[in-house]
């Protein structure tokens, strides 16, 4: 499933008219490094961000890192450019602004395929994402995840969408609880990754610990970040722990007891192991393992 083909807890902007950010961008542990032509670049420097960060990505290894990049959005001047640059470049996946409907997503995708075609990348390969930052985009964001077979996820762009909501944001994020919770929704449902919005106050770690909790427990696969000192943090609180990973073990195996026995459920430990568990069982060994804490047994290493 399109969700979990890889981790994708941590997605770094990278202003593209910064050329020491671009070139460093791969050495803090990003799981997906994002170029920004967007708002983080004035008008004037359009053209020599898209120039920038289309000769790094021929130039300068990024390793495992996924990469994407913001292009402008589709009422702007620049997207066609960028669209082609950048499929031209062979980026892994192309972030929309300001999506407010699935015919957006088609444009981009139609523009897309003719410039795999124009030059000579393989058709389908250049996955696409969108992020969410109005009320209209929050209302149709099902029919934005569901839009295209190169849909990789949906992001929540709380900075656009609370100045649309005429609200701005507060630090128990109440403002946010319908749009999170609804792109949440749409996301599971077509099966696609879900990102949360950056957290903007660099002086403020106990509120984006707090938030990247929160999140996490919502269930967004991730988090779309400013500053690589949020990395870390993000990881900490995705990471499974030790015994949220033996507990894991003890449910896999647990199940495979009882299934040799011909039934589908068991008590563990006092608790009901049946199939919902055991699906969150593998998951956190997914997880595990992505994050280098196993073994190949999925025995618990540590870091
Ligand atoms: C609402 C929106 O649209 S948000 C998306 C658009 N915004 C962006 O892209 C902003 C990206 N972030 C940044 O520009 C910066 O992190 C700021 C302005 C928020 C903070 O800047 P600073 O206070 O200089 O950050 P900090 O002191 O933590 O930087 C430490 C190092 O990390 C680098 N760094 C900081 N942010 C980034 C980043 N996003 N990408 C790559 N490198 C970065 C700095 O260049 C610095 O490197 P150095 O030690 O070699 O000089
Ligand atoms: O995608 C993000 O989180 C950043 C952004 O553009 C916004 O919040 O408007
Ligand atoms: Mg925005």
């Amino acid at each position: 499933m399109a969700t979990e083909e890889r981790l994708r807890r941590t997605m770094m902007f990278v202003p593209g008219n910064n050329p020491a950010m671009v070139k460093d961008a791969g050495i803090f542990g990003a799981d997906s490094i994002m170029f920004d032509l967007e708002d983080a670049v004035s008008l004037p420097e359009k053209d020599a961000a898209r120039y920038l960060v289309y000769e790094a990505l021929q130039t300068v290894d990024y390793g495992d890192a996924e990469l994407v990049v913001r292009i402008n959005g589709l009422d702007t001047p620049f997207y066609q450019n960028d669209i082609r640059a950048m499929v031209k470049a062979g980026i892994d996946v192309i972030r929309l602004p300001k999506v407010e409907t699935a015919e957006m997503m088609t444009e981009l995708v139609n523009l897309v395929e003719e410039a795999e075609k124009e030059f000579g990348r393989e058709v389908g390969s250049t996955r696409v994402m969108a992020a969410i930052e109005s009320a209209l985009g929050v209302v149709n964001a099902y029919g934005i995840a569901s839009s295209t077979d190169r849909m990789m996820g949906i992001a929540l762009s709380a900075e656009d969408y609370t100045t649309d909501m005429k609200t701005h944001r507060y630090p128990d994020g109440a403002e946010l609880q319908y749009a999170r919770n609804a792109i949440l929704h749409a996301a599971r449902a077509a099966g696609v990754s879900a990102f949360d919005t950056v957290f903007t106050n660099m002086d403020d770690p106990d509120g984006f610990y707090r938030e990247t909790e929160y999140i996490h427990q919502l269930g967004f696969d991730g988090k779309s970040l400013v500053n690589p000192r949020q990395i870390e943090m993000v990881n900490s609180v995705f990471e499974p722990t030790e015994k949220e990973i033996v507990n894991a073990q003890n449910v896999i195996a647990a199940i495979e007891e009882a299934r040799a026995k011909g039934s589908g459920v068991i008590s563990m430990n006092g608790q009901m192991v049946d199939r919902p568990v055991v699906l969150r069982a593998e998951r956190v060994m997914r997880l595990a393992k992505a994050s280098h804490l196993v073994d190949e047994e999925g025995n618990y290493i540590g870091k």
